[in-house]
């Protein structure tokens, strides 16, 4: 196998004369500003190198990919008591419906659909103002990252807050059924910017690095989660990260994997590597297009996946 720095530059190169393919989400109008012709590739791993391709020291919104930090912070505050609030199945639905919800008796399918993560936004926020929060989450990824400079952006949240009527329905759904306890406005607030955070490729790799290292950071030693807990998130992510879309993910790349609307993809090499790419454009069911192609060809040149160990 060639050096990974080869592979991920050679992947970058493959995908440069179609960059622009898919479409920029639009239903959050500041998203719809960002230019769809940029592809970032950042693959670390659990030995300490970090490699990178094309855009990938450009910081992004991550959107949904914040689900999968927030669930980790919720797991620590209420344990396996989480589950009482939200499934742990595929939806097979879109990452918005609110269709199962009522079938269901308000309990999401799982956490990584906006019902879900609403859910368990939810959580966190017990006992704390909503801006304490959100503190609370930018140290939490901050520290993931090993890296101070992640931040918020306020622009994007603010965004949504104004056009985010779906979240804004199916939380009060939610409340409906007696599975959100704080005000429906301090819930989405926090999860508006927890959506709102922005990385680049290079901090998101280095901030999932726990996920691919049985629950610690292998370059700060820090320790997040249990290894069974590691294990549990990704299977969580490869059953549930990619909405109607997981299926196909989990065929055509194996591995774990958690996608966001501004066209992240934070992926998981479990014992080798955190991966993260980026590119705006999306495919029908609201996933990176060629982050996905990206992370195929990846997981094909690597011949990493969790079928074949
Ligand atoms: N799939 C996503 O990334 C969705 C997140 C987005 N903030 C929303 O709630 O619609």
């Amino acid at each position: 196998m060639p050096d990974l720095q080869t592979i991920v530059e050679d992947i970058h190169q493959a995908l440069l004369p179609r960059l622009g393919e898919g479409a920029v989400a639009d239903y959050i109008p500041q998203l719809a500003k960002v230019d769809p012709k940029q592809l970032g590739i950042a693959v670390a791993t659990t030995g300490g190198e970090l490699h990178m391709a094309g855009d990938a020291a450009t910081p992004f919104s991550i959107q949904s990919i914040s689900k999968v930090f927030m669930l980790t912070l919720a797991l620590g505050k209420v344990g396996e008591g989480i589950w009482k609030r939200v499934g742990r199945e595929p939806s097979g639905s879109p990452f918005n419906s609110i269709v199962q919800l009522e079938r269901e008796n308000g309990i999401p399918r799982n956490p990584f659909i906006n019902a879900g993560a609403i859910a368990v936004t939810d959580t966190v926020l017990a006992g704390h103002q909503p801006r304490e929060a959100i503190g609370e989450l930018l140290r939490f990824v901050r520290y993931l990252a090993d890296d101070d400079t992640v931040s918020i952006d306020d622009a994007v949240a603010r965004s949504e807050t104004q056009t985010g009527f779906r979240n804004f329905a199916l939380a009060n759904f939610m409340r409906s059924f007696g599975n959100i306890d704080h005000p429906v406005e301090h819930v989405l607030g926090v999860y508006f910017h927890q959506c709102a955070l922005s990385m680049t490729c290079a901090q998101l790799a280095r901030a999932g690095l726990y996920l691919a290292a049985r629950g610690a950071n292998p370059l700060t030693g820090h320790t997040v989660v249990s290894a069974k807990r590691a294990r549990r998130i990704n299977a969580l992510m490869l059953m549930c990260g990619h909405y109607d879309g997981s299926g196909e993910f989990a065929y055509r790349v194996g591995l774990p994997g958690k996608s966001g609307v501004g066209g992240g993809i934070l992926c998981v090499a479990p014992g080798v590597a955190s991966i993260a790419v980026w590119s705006p454009g999306l495919n029908k069911v609201g996933n990176s297009l060629l982050g996905s192609e990206a992370l195929e060809m990846l997981a094909a040149r690597t011949g990493w996946s969790v079928f074949d160990m």
